[in-house]
């Protein structure tokens, strides 16, 4: 296929994924982005992750070049990490698996490892370097980072699988029993490719195979037909690593799970992309469809060593105990727990996992809110940036009130404040503020903090959410440093005393104001705001581990 807009080919994304971008207007934003996002080789927290998960998804392609994913699964441990560039899965797919003979020297492989209790999930793209009757050599060619965005959380368990109950069967169309199973699932996998095989001498990374995560509300996949289902694609990191590929080769792989009892269902087919058709409006919260025609399918019954089930929420939910406008489009919830209980603890910078029922009958929406309070409060808080499309955020602002119940589950995520032993510095844009907050609450909770510098960065004074309470922090505690900027002032902001400078917040305004640099560093906000901070900021010296930010 030949693309219509030039690009980049020493980018971390292909053709199809700047085409994509471009068509979404998103292009030169993840330019530098994906430097810095994707790279040749695992971070040592990524290492550790795969390393402590029980199953990893992957997808490669058959002998006839269709791709599809499977689930590979073996006792703790199986996977291992000589160094940073490889994994060793000690595992093979089952006899009957369609990928059962895909993992073979050089074959490009995409791999998902998703940790469904935590709900972290991390991506990692490369080939087989080698494989033996053991298990399989991995060695990366992009690895990187993913939100917890749509993951439904569940806890596990491992179970002997007994040999009697498992079969493998091959499909042309979708069953009843598989139309059962794919109506109610909230979890899929996605497998693609770019359509040239990388050389693995070239130097180009970019070019294997995906996998991917989709999630949504239960149901969120709509069957068509015996061969026809709709995915709807949601805001996501706006890499378009899936659509991207698609662009350039349709064929696509999907893989449900059945959690309960261990089983997979394995579909190849072709995918089409609506990018903006009407269609669109009647899938909530859908940016774009995918439509996939399936061509062929394997249902593997019964044969995962594993089991999940979903955990237990906050008992009895929690209590909305106040609402509180914080700015033009932001709104703050106080929550309680509905039985007088104490809550679970919580870090400065962990998310509030909570299900909002929009109305009778219609799957429960999931969606995960940073905590803005101070983690010594009795009772936690979001503030919630209002969203156009956004489902979520729409219904908190308009239908839930004082004393409305919200199911939730407890609060995770790993974006923390580390113990504060030298100055700490919070740079927030936007909403980016709310973990910001709750981590400015608790580095002043410690007496070894030498000081807190918050940068805050917002449009103007009605765009400019929980300042008026930094203000308040700020007068209590002298060890707080504030500089407030307005990319957009209104004509009653008043300079040095609603904001302190004009523009956007840069590297170069935060070196102005701090006498050195030996610090640590938290960012939250746009994607091109920490693209841009944290380059800035690397280039005045901060090192890596100086600088902690999370990417939604
Ligand atoms: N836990 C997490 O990871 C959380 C992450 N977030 C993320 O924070 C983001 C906040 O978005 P939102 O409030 O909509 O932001 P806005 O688009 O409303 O922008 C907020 C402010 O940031 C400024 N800004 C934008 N880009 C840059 C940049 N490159 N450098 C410096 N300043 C910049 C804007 O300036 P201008 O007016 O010039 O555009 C504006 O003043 C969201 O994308 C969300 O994903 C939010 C909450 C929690």
């Amino acid at each position: 296929m030949t693309l219509e807009i030039p690009h980049e080919p020493h980018s971390a994304f292909h053709a199809g994924e700047q085409a994509a971008q471009e068509r979404v207007g998103v292009r030169s934003t993840l330019a530098h982005w994906g430097e810095k996002a994707i790279r040749p080789f695992f971070l040592e927290q990524h290492q550790s992750f795969f390393c402590q998960l029980p199953f990893v998804v992957a997808s490669a392609r058959d002998q006839e070049g269709l791709p599809w994913l499977t689930l590979l699964a073996d006792s703790m441990g199986f996977i291992h990490s000589p160094d940073n560039t490889h994994l060793y899965l000690a595992t093979h797919p089952i006899k009957g698996d369609a990928l059962e003979k895909a993992f073979t020297k050089g074959a490009e492989v995409g791999l998902v490892g998703i940790e469904l209790s935590t709900r972290r999930r991390n991506r990692t793209n490369g080939r087989i370097e080698a494989h033996d009757e053991d298990g399989i050599t991995f060695i990366v060619s992009q690895s990187y980072g993913n939100c917890p965005q749509y993951i439904s959380e569940r806890d596990w368990r491992y179970v002997d699988v007994d040999e009697s109950q498992t079969s493998v069967t091959h499909h042309q169309s979708l069953t009843a029993r598989m139309k059962d199973w794919i109506s109610s699932a909230d979890t899929l996998f996605l497998a693609s490719g770019h359509p040239d095989k990388s050389d693995p001498t070239s130097g180009v990374v970019n070019k294997g195979m995906d996998a991917s995560h989709r999630g949504g509300a239960p149901g969120f996949v709509t069957i068509l037909n015996d061969n026809k289902l709709v995915i709807p694609d949601y805001s996501g990191n706006n890499f378009f690593n899936t659509l991207g590929n698609l662009l350039l080769d349709p064929s696509i792989g999907l893989l449900f799970i059945d959690f309960e009892n261990g089983s997979l269902l394995q579909l190849t087919g072709r995918a089409g992309i609506d990018w903006e058709s009407e269609e669109i409006q009647k899938h909530p919260g859908a940016l774009r469809l995918l439509t996939i025609t399936i061509d062929k399918i394997v249902q593997l019954d019964g044969v995962l060593p594993l089991r999940w089930y979903l955990p237990e929420g906050i008992k009895g939910g929690l209590r909305v105990s106040n609402k509180t406008v914080e700015s033009n489009e932001v709104t703050s919830f106080e929550l309680v727990s509905s039985l007088g209980e104490k809550l679970p603890t919580f870090r400065a910078g962990q998310h509030l996992p909570i299900q909002l029922s929009l109305a009778d009958k219609t799957p429960l929406l999931e969606r995960s809110y940073s905590l803005s309070n101070s983690p010594r409060n009795d009772h936690y808080r979001i503030s919630v940036k209002r969203e156009s499309r956004g489902l979520g955020s729409s219904h908190l602002h308009e239908t839930i009130q004082v004393g409305n119940i919200i199911q939730a589950k407890k609060p995770n995520g790993d974006f923390l404040l580390k113990f504060p032993t030298r100055p700490v510095v919070l740079i927030s844009a936007g909403i980016g503020v709310t973990p910001l907050m709750s981590m400015l609450y608790e580095a002043l909770s410690f007496n070894s903090t030498p000081s807190v510098h918050f940068f805050y960065g917002a449009r103007n004074g009605e765009h400019a959410p929980l300042l008026t309470e930094i203000r308040n922090l700020q007068e209590k505690h002298n060890k707080v440093n504030l500089s407030v900027f307005f990319s957009q002032p209104n004509e009653h902001d008043r300079l040095n005393q609603d904001y302190d400078k004009q523009g956007r917040i840069t590297a170069h305004a935060i070196q102005q104001q701090l006498t050195n640099l030996d610090a640590d560093f938290y960012l939250c906000g746009p994607t091109s705001f920490l693209n841009e901070l944290i380059s800035g900021l690397e280039t005045l010296g901060a090192t890596k581990e100086q600088i902690h930010y999370e990417h939604f």
